[in-house]
């Protein structure tokens, strides 16, 4: 199994479990579940913005523990205050130390919020609108473009956006109307290898209508520039700024250089 398989496998057995704890009716009495959502594509447009959204990550499957020392609220205000256009949490907790708390704790900031997980299920989409999240992410390696379909149609009547990740060509046939922004993932997640080139190609493929989010290993304003000029429009940045010493001082640092 690759480590995507296994996240899944997992997340399956999380999802059922937690459908059982607390059902859909439960999640559509928290306090978050009626509230207007931001929209993500038009902050992201939003000149006066960086376009990057700035990732709260304390493990991962590549890196292990990256921090975990500097909190969602105080790491997420300077990502906010700095001009981040979105904040992304991760929630998965058994592969990146996340949890819905994380989600909830970042939710003061004026910015859409992305709830970053692996999601398989409609339950998980509903969890997210009723924790706070403006948008979700849906990974074409782990759906069916009918499962994506069927997704985000249910994230829209929400009034949740949708950041479709694609990796490869082969995933191409899974972006449909329902979905605002699709992002490439720069790692390839079998061998962890980050290849911007690779992303750049992927680009051209995709009709310019989305807002073009590119993921994963940027750790240079230059690599911003360059990604800007093949047509990205979001950056999606974790673990750069979060290995810093101070990760807000590095976010702060990285956006005066843009
Ligand atoms: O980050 C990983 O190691 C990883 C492994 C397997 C599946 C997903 C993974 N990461 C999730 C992400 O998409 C990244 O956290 C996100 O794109 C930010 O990337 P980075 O700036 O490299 O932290």
């Amino acid at each position: 199994m690759n480590i995507l398989e296994k996240i899944i496998a997992h997340k399956k057995t999380e999802v059922t479990k937690r459908k059982v704890e607390k059902p859909v009716a439960d999640l559509e009495k928290e306090r978050f579940f009626k509230r207007e959502t931001l929209s993500l594509r038009k902050f992201i447009l939003d000149e006066k913005k960086t376009g990057i959204i700035a990732e709260y990550k304390r493990q991962s499957p590549s890196k292990g523990i990256i921090n975990d020392r500097d909190s969602v609220e105080i790491v997420t205000k300077a990502y906010f205050s700095y001009g981040a256009s979105g904040i992304s949490v991760l929630t998965d907790h058994e592969f990146f130390g996340g949890s819905l708390d994380d989600l909830i704790a970042a939710r003061d900031n004026g910015v859409p919020l992305l709830r970053k997980d692996f999601t398989i299920d409609e339950y998980q989409i509903i969890e997210a609108k009723a924790y706070g999240a403006d948008a979700v992410l849906l990974i074409a390696a782990c759906l069916s473009p009918q499962e994506v379909k069927s997704l985000a149609a249910v994230a829209r009547n929400l009034g949740l956006e949708v950041l479709l990740e694609l990796h490869d060509e082969s995933e191409l046939e899974h972006v449909c109307d329902d979905v605002s922004l699709v992002g490439v993932n720069n790692r390839n997640l079998k061998n962890f290898e980050v290849d911007l080139e690779h992303s750049v190609r992927l680009a051209q493929q995709i009709d310019d209508k989305f807002i073009k989010v590119a993921e994963s290993g940027i750790n240079d304003v230059k690599n911003i520039q360059y990604l800007k000029q093949a047509g990205f429009k979001g950056f999606l940045i974790g673990e750069y700024f979060m290995k810093q010493t101070s990760p807000m001082e590095a976010f702060k640092e990285f956006t005066y250089q843009l």
